[in-house]
């Protein structure tokens, strides 16, 4: 029984928690525990700025490009299939039908669902499609049951750490008035949806319908599209923190109710984390104008959601966009250069661009070639200068703007008032750049002609049509319709490239060439000929080109590190597939794969995929068809796997110790080891072996189960980009991939090599203490290692380095060789990561590194430690008698196998380690200045010493062929 004065006060703090809004102390709990999660779980940092608005931030560390930052599940979603369960997302059964909904949901609800929601898209303004009017229902059935839980819990729960929609209030909610109007329509339309007192159950309060728009208002500002959710949507409570750029560093991948946050470019130290809400990676927006603008100083909502869908997301590869950027007018993003280089005069922008590696096109550059004095009046006045331009293979783009800073906007995209070349510096005159938008309108303008006026409609169809290609539902009557459209495309092309020579006020890689290119690629997409080939190949290189400016590939070779590309290459690849070029297709396959693989990490499912697509591309167009059709159930499958462990005990083979034993404690390895300070051994497993154990690296790359890279270097603890790693000493692990676990287990290595020691060495330690196992997988993109030791000093008792290569089919333009560099010896060994390579070498006294690789890449390292002896008092010092000081080739022939190199090798070869130091930390990435300065403080150490500065310098002549790539292996 409970007393009337306690239930009037438990009704007290149920409205103040659910429907007048949130108590500031509860506002403050909640923001605590989104910045608490975001920070123990990814390390990210939620800031809160009065000009700015809330945002995510980088640890002081920062992040390399290519990291996974964050993973979550949707906190919310809504599906986008009509007939099936909008809780369960299955078609086994619609919604009305569901025992989970009838479980849950009120009875008198359960039957109308259908019609709620098809109520909900045709009447109200601010639900515009399914799966929003969908997540919208659930968010009210929650706050249904919140209210009447909360009228009994408010207290509890605070305690407990609040109720489900308290994270909610949180986030921004855009256009409340509207969504407001909407709630009201529906109180009035389907009263039982929103809580009311049990005494009148069709007239909510006031309150509650004032909560229900602002759940409306805060589904429609935060979603992410997922796509294989119909497509449907989802909130994602910390991926929506983020805020947005025209050059965002962050893009998302989703998969399922699933959301990945991976960075594109390296992110400095406490910089802020960004993405681009209305995915228009490229273009800034239909008609020369993008549409990105926001209200409400925060999101908007509304239009821009149709209008994302409209450009073809359907068929992507779950990349997600923001579904909601509003279209409040039409605003072209400068998309180019940061704001902050409006304004300094040219000088001080000349030293800003070459500090921070700039120039960057835009994705609207037009060439520069103007003089100075000129003055203009008309386009075709400015024809006659282009046939000499004034500054060769200058590219203008629009930067800055006016607008910047409009109150309480300052980071709102806005319109770019001023054009200035990147080469010369030169600012573009009003009338010029009244001559560039001329003729971006004018091919614009030629692209959309033959689609007649309603571009919109033109893109659904476009749409319709890829859907059909893509899952394979034609319908009849086609035939004769392609070879229409093949006509308009021939026009088009001929129209489009006439223009660029007679108007070349535009780039060849302009976003408007772009959107004339890829609407005649789209139409032929039905089209399997070598033509509809050839413009899908146009528009992955203009892609390629426009995007790569943006987002260098990683390690400067292949494609954009963007996902675009990844999307574009798939697409590519079906294009070939289905022309019949079955071995372009799968390049282009292997490309998206390794494009998308170093963007969400190999462990995510449509990047899976795609490897499996690579590795047994469908090859006729009913194949491509099919495979396409069937995608939802094989991303399923592949999801299945996953959980299943598939791995384990999947292979029952045993490696074949012996022989390789035999061969480790041969003479023939003794003589190298000793001679050479190497051991190369090709076919050390067998190809069975060895592809047993590459699958093993692979299911453990695909669960997820390897962990970036952790170097430590000197105080600093740094990341090498797309190094992926996993110690097998975890028994766990080595229990998921046996045959892997068995190099560790087993004891053949230990014994095989210990007759291979040269004398004085001593022995190996038996037993797994005395070994270890790294696994690694270099995810390509530049990926590589610096000069140095395994065993770099006291506390390694490492004695020997085994590595073993998983790599079939690899050739010379992937990379990621080993170079070893015996110590002052001629020039380095170049030794390429075969299949089944094995390579042996001392851990103290062998110099090494790794090239850039630009292809998936996997490794094995075992480190034999030694049984006594490793890193005596002798090895951590240099001692030559004056004799051999005197000699500088004895001198060098004594440190040649001598571990006391590692004491000089640093200064020996200081320029030889930046380099490398460079390479393997690529361009910006966090803990690079650390690590150079580090290499820089010790090698001046070594100089502060004149009887150390004086060796230094004897064999620095010594060292022959630094740098020179030597002998290929
Ligand atoms: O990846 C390789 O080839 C060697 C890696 C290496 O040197 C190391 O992990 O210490
Ligand atoms: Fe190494």
């Amino acid at each position: 029984m409970v007393s009337g004065a306690s239930k009037k006060k438990k009704k007290k703090a149920a409205a103040a928690l659910s429907l007048a809004g949130p108590t500031s102390s509860l506002l403050k709990a909640v923001y605590t525990r989104l910045a608490n999660t975001l920070h123990a779980q990814f390390g990210l940092v939620l800031v809160q700025n009065k000009e700015k608005g809330r945002y995510c931030r980088a640890p002081p560390q920062g992040f390399e490009p290519g990291r996974v930052l964050l993973e979550e599940e949707a906190y919310i979603w809504g599906n986008g299939h009509a007939e099936w369960c909008l809780e369960c997302d299955t078609p086994s059964h619609a919604s009305p039908a569901c025992p989970r909904i009838r479980a849950s949901y009120p009875p008198s609800i359960v039957p109308l669902l259908p019609a709620i929601e098809n109520w909900m898209m045709e009447d109200l303004e601010r639900v515009q499609s399914l799966d929003r009017a969908r997540a919208w229902i659930k968010a009210l059935i929650r706050l249904r049951a919140e209210t009447k839980e909360g009228m009994a819990t408010a207290g509890e729960k605070e305690k407990e750490g609040g109720g489900w929609l308290d994270p909610l209030w949180a986030l921004t909610a855009c256009n409340l008035e509207q969504c407001l109007q909407d709630a009201r329509k529906l109180a009035h339309k389907f009263p039982r949806l929103l809580p009311s007192p049990p005494s009148s159950p069709s007239s909510p309060s006031a309150a509650s319908i004032a909560v229900a728009g602002r759940l409306l208002a805060l589904l429609n500002t935060n979603s992410h599209e997922l796509e294989e959710l119909g497509p449907g949507s989802g909130l994602f409570l910390h991926a929506c923190l983020l805020e947005h750029s025209c050059l965002p560093n962050c893009a998302f991948a989703t998969y399922g109710t699933k959301l990945r946050l991976v960075s594109l470019t390296a992110i400095p130290p406490n910089g802020s984390l960004s993405i681009d809400y209305a995915n228009l990676y490229y273009s800034p927006g239909a008609k020369g104008g993008r549409e990105g603008g926001r209200e409400g100083g925060g999101r908007g909502e509304g239009g821009g959601r149709e209008w994302a869908r409209k450009q073809g997301k359907k068929g992507k590869r779950g990349w997600a966009t923001k579904t909601f950027v509003h279209v409040t007018r039409s605003i072209p993003c400068s998309l180019t250069l940061s704001r902050r280089a409006t304004g300094p005069p040219s000088g001080v922008l000349r030293l800003f661009l070459s500090m921070r590696g700039l120039p960057r096109p835009s994705a609207r550059p037009v060439p520069c070639f103007s003089l100075p004095c000129l003055s203009f009046s008309t386009a075709s006045s400015l024809l006659p200068r282009l046939q000499s331009p004034g500054c060769e293979g200058g590219v203008v783009c629009p930067f800055g703007d006016e607008e910047e800073g409009r109150e309480g906007r300052p980071h709102e995209p806005s319109v770019p008032t001023r054009w200035r070349c990147l080469r010369c510096m030169r600012e573009a005159s009003p009338t010029e750049i009244a001559a560039f938008q001329a003729a971006e309108e004018e091919i614009l303008g030629a692209e959309s002609e033959d689609e007649g006026s309603d571009e919109d409609e033109e893109r659904g169809d476009r749409r319709k049509e890829e859907k059909e290609e893509e899952e394979g539902e034609e319908k009849g009557g086609k035939e004769g319709e392609r070879v229409d459209e093949g006509k308009v495309e021939a026009v088009e092309e001929e129209k489009v490239d006439s223009l660029l020579r007679t108007l070349p006020l535009v780039h060849p890689t302009h976003f408007a060439v772009l959107n004339a290119v890829e609407s005649t690629a789209h139409r032929l997409i039905r089209d399997p000929s070598s033509q509809s080939v050839r413009y899908w190949e146009r528009v992955l290189t203009i892609v390629n080109e426009g995007l790569s400016d943006l987002y260098p590939p990683p390690g400067g070779k292949g494609y954009a590190h963007h996902p675009e590309l990844a999307i574009l290459l798939d697409r590519v690849a079906q294009v070939k597939a289905s022309a019949g070029d079955t071995e372009g297709a799968r390049q282009c396959w292997a490309a998206a794969y390794q494009c998308a693989s170093l963007l969400t990490g190999p462990n995510w499912v449509p990047t899976i995929d795609l490897r499996r697509l690579a590795e047994d591309p469908p090859s006729t167009r009913e194949e491509v068809l099919s495979y396409y059709n069937e995608r939802e159930k094989i991303l399923n499958q592949i999801s299945d796997d996953m959980k299943e462990e598939k791995m384990v005990g999947k292979h029952s083979i045993e490696l074949d110790w012996k022989a390789l034993k035999v061969r480790l404690g041969s003479e023939e390895s003794r003589g190298a080891l000793e001679t050479q300070g190497m051991v190369i051994l090709d076919n050390a497993f067998g190809e069975t072996g060895a592809k047993a154990m590459r699958e093993e690296i692979v299911f453990l790359a695909e669960r997820g189960l390897m962990t970036p890279n952790q170097t430590r270097f000197g105080p600093h603890e740094v990341r090498k980009p797309f190094i992926w790693e996993a110690d097998m000493h975890d028994p766990l692990l080595r229990a998921r991939v046996p045959i892997l676990g068995s190099l560790l287990e087993r004891e053949a290595l230990t014994e095989g090599l210990t007759p291979a020691l040269p004398p004085g060495l001593g022995g190996l330690r038996r037993g797994m203490k005395g070994r270890a196992l790294k696994v690694q997988r270099n995810g390509g993109g530049g990926g590589s290692f610096a000069w140095h030791y395994d065993n770099p000093g006291k506390g390694s008792q490492r004695r020997l380095t085994c590595l073993l290569y998983l790599n079939p089919g690899w050739c010379q333009e992937h990379g990621g060789e080993l170079v070893l560099q015996p110590f002052l010896e001629g020039s380095p060994t170049v030794i390429a990561p075969l299949m089944d390579r094995m390579v042996i070498f001392r851990s103290d006294a062998m110099l090494h590194r790794v090239m850039p690789a630009h292809h998936e890449r996997y490794c094995l390292t075992v480190w034999l430690d030694g049984d006594h002896n490793v890193n005596s008092e002798r090895d951590l010092q240099l001692r030559f008698s004056s004799a051999e000081a005197a000699d500088p080739e004895v001198l060098a022939r004594k440190l040649r196998f001598s571990p006391s190199q590692r004491l000089v090798s640093r200064a020996v070869y200081a320029e030889e380690y930046q380099k490398s130091l460079r390479e393997c930390m690529a361009g910006d990435t966090p803990g690079a200045k650390e690590m150079l300065a580090a290499h820089d403080d010790h090698v001046q150490a070594v100089k502060q010493n004149p009887a150390m500065q004086a060796l230094v310098e004897t064999l620095r002549k010594l060292k022959k062929g630094a740098g020179d790539v030597g002998m290929n292996m």
